[in-house]
């Protein structure tokens, strides 16, 4: 059987960002990225400091995972990295979670479509705005908002941008524009992703988060959004596996 490269595997715990926030979820964590944010609040994922956590599993080696985790306490599984859009093998999991009726949140940042993306119930794009350092690839995300439209799975996905700075929310409002049919969420940037100091990581983040929701309420051309902060960071600050 094909295998995946596993960073971690935690749960059940509560999905913490986006279109099924505050959801029971177990989590799947997957090695690997296409990108390198500055900002990056998993790059251990990708920057080799987590090179000895990758484990090569196959898909029911993940789900006797997931089980002996979550017993029977579970239906939702949230897929993350990394890019685990990057992983064509991720089919034989979600074909597997699919037979045992556990229904699937993604995150990915759409530099990359994959077939098996139809089989995902909350499909989370989020592209990266120039406080990330990186450059969006505006005619792979193209296709893939194309592609959802076509299969009548529009109502599945959903985009999520983070806000560090203006110019993060001038390219928000521009991707809003350009994919009006998706449901659009604005995120809270954590710019403390080290610090243990939860107490005052939370006061700081509840200020950013009045902060980005009052600039929206002024804006005329911010209608149908929703603005959210990462909800686990509140209760468990930059722990991992949470
Ligand atoms: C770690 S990423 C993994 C999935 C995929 N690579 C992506 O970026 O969408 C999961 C989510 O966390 C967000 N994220 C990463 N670092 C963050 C930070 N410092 N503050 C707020 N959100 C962050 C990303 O934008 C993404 O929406
Ligand atoms: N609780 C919880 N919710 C999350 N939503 C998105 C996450 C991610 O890292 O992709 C995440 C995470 O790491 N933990
Ligand atoms: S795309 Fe996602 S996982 Fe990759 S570096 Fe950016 S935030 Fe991190
Ligand atoms: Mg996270």
């Amino acid at each position: 059987m094909s295998k995946i490269p596993v960073m971690e595997i935690f749960g059940p715990t509560i999905q913490g960002e986006g279109m099924v926030v505050g959801q029971k979820t177990m989590f799947v964590r997957t090695a690997g990225c296409d990108y390198s944010c500055a900002w990056c609040d998993s790059a251990f994922t990708w920057d080799g400091s987590g090179k000895d956590l990758i484990r090569q599993m196959d898909a029911t080696e993940i789900w006797n995972e997931l089980t002996s985790l979550g017993g029977v306490g579970f239906s939702y599984i949230t897929i993350s990295g990394g890019n685990p859009a990057l992983l064509k093998n991720m089919s034989s999991l979600v074909h597997l979670l699919k037979e045992k009726n556990i229904k699937i949140c993604l995150e990915t940042q759409g530099s990359k479509w994959q077939d098996w993306f139809l089989d995902i119930h909350a499909l989370t794009l989020s592209p990266k705005p120039p406080s990330s350092g990186m450059e969006t690839d505006f005619q792979v995300l193209d296709k893939i908002v194309d592609r959802l439209a076509e299969a009548g799975a529009i109502q599945n996905g959903s985009l999520k941008i983070v806000i560090f700075d203006d110019s993060d929310y001038e390219y928000a409002k521009m991707v809003h524009k350009r994919y009006p049919a998706l449901t659009f969420f604005l995120q809270v940037g954590n710019d403390d992703i080290v610090t243990e100091n939860r107490q005052k990581l939370m006061v700081s983040l509840v200020d950013k988060y009045e902060s980005l929701v009052e600039k929206v309420m002024i804006d005329n051309e911010m209608k149908n959004v929703r603005v959210l902060p990462q909800l686990h960071v509140y209760i468990w600050g930059n722990k991992r596996g949470v």
